[in-house]
């Protein structure tokens, strides 16, 4: 079962058009969202959730158009922008109390669980929580209404390393039910190296890949040498080409290239610089 499906979706804004984006995401999976700054991953997942209008393209939810079953599907999906959007002056306790209004399934024990486990206090108000307390609180407040599908913008950014490992093990153990997923968009690589099972790469409003991760870093490989050496790789098999000072770099497909040849495995980072700077198709 596909928990999204975004189907020839387009927005235009008056310098940035999302143009005829398509992908999926399967439930029981994790999808990485990357992209540079302004490539349109917040867009995208607005329009997902339909706080942006789409001006063409279908979105699929559990199979269900996003708008037609707008109600019951936002009940299963929770959702974490890079910012805390509620009351600076309220404490944990009264969005407790605020959500448990908002939401039928809202589980309150499961809200404190998750609290005591993160360490953040009941009674603190949120203005004076740190970036890493808030996204916490974030994420804790997106999952106590039980969700099935996450869409989180940025949850990582600017979290310290130990508490981006107890986000990212949140996140884990939210996917222990099979037909849970994640649309989890960020510039922290490393994070989606750990975790993701598919990446889907935005730039400039266009999908450039989407596809599972292990194929991705296994199926593309680097090579480097001299102009002279370079002839051993076949021109068909370079997705992309950089000059160094001493010859030239190539990101290529290995199926094309003779198994005797020593390829370095591609990081997500070298997959984005070479798709997007040294483009040879
Ligand atoms: N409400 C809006 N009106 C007009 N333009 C907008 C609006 N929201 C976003 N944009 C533009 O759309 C483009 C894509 O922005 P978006 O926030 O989706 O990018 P992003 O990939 O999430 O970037 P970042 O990684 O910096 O968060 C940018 O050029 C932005 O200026």
């Amino acid at each position: 079962m596909n928990a999204i499906e975004v189907k020839n979706v387009s927005k235009q804004f008056k310098n940035f058009r999302l143009n005829n984006i398509s992908f999926t995401v399967e439930s029981g999976t994790i999808a990485g969202f990357i992209g540079q700054n302004g490539a349109g991953k917040s867009t995208t997942i607005k329009v997902i959730l339909n706080l942006l209008k789409k001006i063409e393209g279908d979105i699929l939810l559990f199979g269900k158009d996003h708008i037609a079953h707008e109600v019951e599907l936002k009940a299963q999906i929770g959702v974490v922008f890079d910012e805390l959007h509620v009351p600076e002056n309220f404490t944990t306790k009264e969005l407790d109390v605020l959500y448990g209004n908002v939401y039928p399934t809202w589980d309150r024990p499961y809200f404190n669980d998750l609290l005591e486990q993160l360490d953040v206090q009941k009674y603190d108000k949120i203005k004076t929580m740190s970036k890493g307390t808030k996204m916490k609180l974030a994420l804790s407040l997106a999952l106590a209404h039980r969700p099935k599908l996450l869409l989180l913008d940025e949850p990582t950014a600017g979290l310290d390393p130990i508490v981006r490992d107890e986000v990212l093990g949140m996140l884990q153990n939210f996917m222990e039910q099979e037909d849970h997923a994640i649309l989890f968009s960020s510039h922290n690589t490393t994070d989606l190296e750990k975790i993701a099972d598919t990446i889907t790469f935005i730039h400039e409003g266009e999908i450039l890949f989407s596809e599972n991760k292990d194929d991705l870093l296994y199926g593309y490989g680097i090579w480097k040498g001299s102009l002279e050496e370079a002839k051993v790789i076949p021109n068909h098999s370079i997705v992309g080409k950089r000059d160094y000072l001493f010859g030239v770099e190539y990101l290529v497909m290995r199926e094309f290239v003779n198994p005797v040849i020593e390829l370095q495995k591609p990081t997500i980072d070298d997959l984005m610089l070479f798709f997007v700077k040294g483009r040879q198709r």
